[in-house]
């Protein structure tokens, strides 16, 4: 324990068991059915609707991102991260433009073991000048590169093409799902705020006392996973709350819906809590593509989805708003909890 700076530790209750369960998966999902002609039968809709209220994850594969792209992100991201620390605080974040190269981030007020590159999917990308409620003013942030590393920015740019066109693909699958006109959502990405964030989980001295993410439930409308051959992200299963390694498989995706969707679907579709698992002797990579509509966005249960049997479980609360508190939280330890979408509760 000596070794680890005790801002890392883990309270008792949240630190890794040392044999995660790894014998259950996450569901699997074959997209090739979008590669046919439209209205052509299959069982997709109801096998992501299935996976949605069952698991709120699933694995992705033939999902139609060519693996030659896949490649370029993650070997760009591996020379990210081997640059020195200097360099690599160069396009360091700050308390004015949250993207860029971080080390420092908490979850849930314990620091999580890993270096961070966020990058907005727009460039410059609107939200709010702060997270005060009465202020209407709004600030443009930009994209920070490492001069030295062109090819970071170009893979990166192909990435969000590729992932764009495929979230929106998942949008339609899940709206079907929820029996919605398949574009019905698509009206809340204008001004998408959606980003993307290189994660780098060095190899750690006290794997059992650490995590590389703390446990959490993303935030946005839903998540595009590339994880390498190194496991570490484990799900929360909804069954029995037991913690599931998920196994790495080479080209897949991993999805979940976040507390957007959660809210949007008035609980049918729930987002799940998950974490990241560190190892002692191996370095790990992810890249997370996080789907996040128009900063002006009042995120509330669509009102088809809702009735005098099923009324609405939560009250609207601003897109933007929820994002620019999140955040300050993120950048420095606060004395209290973290916003949630369980403080909109109704
Ligand atoms: O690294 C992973 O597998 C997951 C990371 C994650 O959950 C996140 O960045 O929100
Ligand atoms: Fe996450």
């Amino acid at each position: 324990m000596g070794q680890v700076d005790p801002a890392f530790i883990q309270a008792l209750e949240h630190r890794p068991k040392p044999h995660p369960v790894s014998a259950a998966n996450i569901p699997t999902i074959d997209l090739s059915p979008l590669q046919l002609p439209p209205g052509a039968p299959s069982g997709l809709v109801s096998e992501i609707g299935d996976a949605c209220r069952d698991w709120g994850f699933f694995q992705a594969i033939n999902h139609g991102v060519p693996s030659k792209c896949r490649r370029e992100i993650e070997s760009a991201s591996r020379k990210f991260f081997a640059l020195p620390k200097e360099e690599k605080r160069k396009v360091g974040r700050d308390e004015e433009n949250p993207f860029g190269y971080y080390d420092g981030e908490h979850t849930k007020n314990v620091r999580d073991w890993k270096e961070v590159f966020d990058f907005a999917v727009k460039d410059p990308v609107v939200v709010p000048a702060s997270h005060v409620p009465d202020d209407v003013e709004v600030k443009e942030l930009f994209n920070k590169w490492p001069e030295n590393l062109p090819e970071l920015r170009e893979a990166c740019e192909e990435h969000i093409n590729e992932m764009e066109t495929l979230a929106f693909k998942l949008l339609e699958l899940i709206c079907l799902s929820l029996g919605l006109q398949k574009d019905r959502l698509n009206g809340f990405f204008n001004d998408q705020t959606s980003r993307v964030r290189l994660n780098y989980y060095p190899p750690c001295p006290a794997p059992h006392l650490t995590l590389g993410v703390g446990r959490h439930k993303d935030t946005g409308v839903l998540t595009i996973l590339a994880q390498d051959d190194v496991a570490g992200l484990e799900v929360k299963r909804k069954t029995d709350g037991e913690w599931i390694l998920v196994k790495p498989s080479p080209d897949a995706y991993i999805i979940n819906v976040g507390d957007i969707i959660q809210v949007w679907s008035n609980d049918k579709y729930e987002s799940v809590e998950h974490r990241v698992v560190v190892n002692s002797d191996k370095e790990r990579f992810s890249i997370p593509y996080f789907l996040y509509p128009s900063h002006y966005t009042w995120v509330e249960p669509l009102e088809e989805l809702v009735n005098e049997q099923n009324p609405a479980r939560f009250k609207r609360y601003n897109w933007g708003k929820f994002r620019a508190t999140r955040n300050r939280g993120n950048f420095k330890k606060l004395d209290v909890e973290n916003i949630q979408i369980s403080h909109f509760r109704i």
